[in-house]
């Protein structure tokens, strides 16, 4: 009714303009500056309200979507479904949920600090046909959201209340919206009609750390540490840094380093960015990719180990064992070969800008993890604070985490067999992925008890290789000596 009313008003005052604009040749000049004054002042008193208008589509790029209007959007579907007759229904997080949004041409009044605003959306039609609009893009309907409010009250209505309305739709955004997993490892990035930087999927990984084992305490004290940062915005301005942090997750493979990601990622909410340096041409690329990555993010480079020799100029560092360093030229080798295949010439120095040049201030609330299984070999200029903020260890399964493994895949918090795998696991070193594995029923005969004794077994067996290992080598100096001794003899 308002908005109807609203409306008369309007198009009375356009009338009285239009009558103006028509004889205005035989009014003389002198008098068209007064005539104008007049009719604004008695817009202002026939129509004292202004209209601001935010469309769909930008005028500029007009491929791409308004932020403004997509939060505009979500905030009033928020707080005007209730309210509205007809209302929109999108599908979104997989077919999940539904949300509903004002359909075209509904009006509702919002009210904020006892002023109240009054929404409409509307649509206007393009006679031009693009290409973009037979490749289903924006197409030549163009909506709009048309925000009315009294003129006295434009200041506090644009500055104050819509800053409300963005913060609060982009919030809601954020809450519904579908995580995602990128990756830059993919020769075809096209997305519809743009180039993109990065590929993905949705985001859909079941690792919390509820389900994580390790230490409580140590657990704990992760836990602490990111919902901290992810509360900090305001104190990462105070003292002048970049709201950005560091994680290095280190420890033998099977441990839990790219689980642990994805529970900081189901924790925080974030997307993650998964960086594969030897799909990176060079570091300008690498740069580019750094700016196209979006706030709310993890950044991860997996076995960031394997590129110790990216300078050239390696120092000696400590030797691994015999198997360590067999894994480790295996694996470097997998990486010079596919660096090679794709042109990668990306220098240390440009991964030590990406983590914290002046071009990874762009964006914020963003983590960025190197996981790796040998951290004694890297270059510490990579991993100091700073850089890498916070080193966690992930190691082989203790009692503690054993248990959170039995709770997850058995549903059991006690049993008698408790004691003799916590005596096990002091005197060998398993990883969670193998425990796990023994802890799983293979088939509707295996039950608890079974699944237990299997992971003792297991247990008594790597014991027992340990123990071989062990002896074997003790065996062999006194060999060597034996066979030294005859030599000289002969
Ligand atoms: N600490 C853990 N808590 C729970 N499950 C774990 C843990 N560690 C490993 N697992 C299980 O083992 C599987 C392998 O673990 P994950 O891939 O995270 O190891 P990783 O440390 O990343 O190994 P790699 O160094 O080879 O990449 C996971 O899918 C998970 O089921
Ligand atoms: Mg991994």
């Amino acid at each position: 009714m308002m908005m109807m009313m609203m409306t008369q008003l309007a198009s009375t005052f356009a009338g009285l303009m239009f009558f103006f604009a028509t004889f205005r040749q035989f009014i003389p000049e002198e008098f068209h500056g007064h005539i104008r004054r007049y009719l604004n002042k008695l817009l202002t008193y026939l129509y004292p309200y202004i209209e601001i208008t935010f469309h769909e589509y930008q005028e500029e790029t007009w491929y791409e979507r308004s932020n403004a209007y997509a939060h505009i959007e979500r905030y009033l579907s928020t707080n005007s479904s209730k309210f509205v007759k007809r209302l929109k229904a999108n599908v979104v997080k997989d077919c999940k949920s539904v949300v509903l949004s004002m359909d075209d041409y509904e009006e509702v009044i919002d009210e904020f600090n006892g002023i109240e605003v009054w929404w409409s959306s509307g649509k206007t039609f393009s006679q031009q046909r693009s290409w973009f609009s037979y490749n289903g893009g924006g197409g030549t309907e163009r909506r709009y959201y048309k925000l009315t409010c009294k003129r006295k009250h434009r200041d506090f209505v644009t500055k104050v209340y819509m800053q409300r309305v963005l913060d609060e739709g982009k919030a809601i955004g954020v809450r519904t919206r579908q995580r995602k997993l990128y990756t830059n490892n993919k020769s075809e990035n096209w997305e519809g009609y743009q180039w993109k930087m990065w590929s993905h999927i949705v985001f859909e990984h079941p690792s919390t750390f509820d389900t994580f084992a390790m230490d409580p305490k140590k657990k704990e004290e992760i836990l602490n540490d990111l919902r901290m940062f992810s509360r900090s915005k305001d104190y990462y301005k105070k003292v002048g840094k970049s709201w950005k942090r560091g994680y290095l997750l280190y420890g033998p493979p099977g441990t839990g380093k790219s689980s642990m990601i994805a529970a900081m990622a189901n924790l925080l909410e974030y997307d993650i960015y998964d960086l594969e340096l030897a799909s990176v041409k060079d570091n300008t690329e690498l740069r580019k990719l750094l700016i196209d990555t979006s706030s709310k993010s993890i950044i991860v480079i997996e076995d960031i180990d394997c590129l110790l020799d990216l300078t050239g100029q390696r120092k000696e560092k400590k030797e691994g064992s015999e198997e360590e360093e067999k894994d480790l030229t295996v694996k470097k080798a997998k990486w010079e070969k596919d660096k090679d295949k794709k042109g990668s010439v990306v220098t240390l120095s440009g991964l030590l800008n990406f983590v914290d040049g002046l071009w990874s201030t762009c964006g914020s609330e963003r983590l960025i993890v190197f996981t790796t299984n040998y951290v004694e070999k890297l270059d510490p200029a990579l991993i100091r604070r700073g850089r890498m903020d916070m080193h966690i260890e992930l190691s082989y399964c203790c009692f503690e985490a054993f248990k959170v493994l039995a709770k997850n895949y058995l549903d059991v918090d006690s049993h008698e067999l408790f004691a003799t795998i916590g005596q096990l696991l002091e005197e060998t070193n398993m990883t969670p992925a193998d425990v796990a594995e023994n802890l799983m029923p293979k088939s509707d005969e295996e039950n608890v008890e079974t699944c237990l004794n299997k992971l003792i077994i297991s247990l008594k067996n790597a014991k027992e290789e340990v123990r071989l290992e062990d002896t074997k080598e003790e065996a062999s100096p006194k060999a060597e000596e034996e066979e030294g001794k005859n030599s000289e003899e002969n």
